[in-house]
């Protein structure tokens, strides 16, 4: 997957959150060799102490930071955030954020896209998790964002990619705009399936870290991308509605009297 430039070596994107303990993340990102991490700059900087020590050990992990405004309401809140992740992880890409709804952690586009206007602007690399709304894309690809991350399900749901025929819309309007499927995926065929719909890579937390067994299932979501690139590669065939004989009936013996 290419991102504003910049070739990322896996399209698994990994989130940071959630898992039990840091030997757990870094076993996770050693098997699930993620092309890049996202953080969370409030959650890291709720103290101090804990927020240098998880920082020191994402440095580690020598895979790209892409900082995210998980937890902002406002464009504000979203683009203060921003600014703040810019200096703390010495980047200038940011996935995000704009929470609406509560239930669903349904993202607020119109904040989003003023939000993504103002930080294009602002010299960001922006990575907008929005609905799979063509209309939100259209803005936020004209506020300057050069990749869309639409999202699969809500948050921490597991669903999978819930709109099947909004999504393959989005796909086929923005044929040249990489996207990323975020937020939702619960398992590997659901990373296939978006990867056979034409998606250029995945980004998935919970899934990973409330997994039993962390790491085993980053591997997973590995391989999985690999399977889908594969069979996006190789043009899966189009569904049909009516049946259509596979097993050739030519010089099979005939029984008819
Ligand atoms: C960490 C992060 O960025 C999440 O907000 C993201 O959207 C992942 O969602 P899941 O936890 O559902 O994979």
């Amino acid at each position: 997957m290419r991102a504003y430039g910049i070739d990322l070596s896996s399209p698994l994107m990994l989130g940071t959150a959630l898992y039990d303990s840091p030997a757990i993340l870094a076993d996770s990102v050693r098997r699930g060799r993620p092309g890049a991490v996202t953080v969370s700059l409030r959650r890291e900087s709720a103290g101090l102490q804990a927020g240098q020590a998880f920082w020191e050990l994402v440095r580690g992990f020598d895979v790209p930071v892409l900082p995210n405004t998980a937890g902002c309401h406002t464009v504000r809140e979203a683009v203060t955030t921003a600014q703040m992740a810019r200096e703390v992880f010495e980047t200038d890409w940011i996935k995000l954020e704009v929470i609406g709804q509560g239930d669903l952690l349904q993202p607020d586009v119109f904040a989003l896209v003023e939000a993504a206007r103002i930080l294009n602007e602002e010299g960001f690399k922006v990575f907008p998790y929005m609905t799979e709304d063509l209309v939100v894309a259209e803005r936020l690809l004209r506020a300057g964002c050069e990749v869309l991350m639409p999202w699969g399900a809500p948050i921490g749901s597991g669903r999978g990619l819930n709109n099947l025929f909004g999504l393959r819309a989005l796909r086929a309007h923005f044929p040249e705009v990489p996207m990323v499927i975020d937020a939702g995926i619960g398992r590997p065929s659901h990373a296939v399936t978006a990867f056979e719909l034409g998606f250029d890579a995945i980004l998935i937390n919970t899934a990973v870290a409330k997994a039993g067994d962390p790491a085993a299932m980053a591997e997973a979501f590995r391989l999985a991308c690999d399977v889908g690139q594969l069979a996006k590669t190789a043009d899966p065939m189009d569904e049909r509605d009516m049946a259509v004989p596979s097993t050739p009936t030519l010089g099979k013996a005939s029984f008819a009297s």
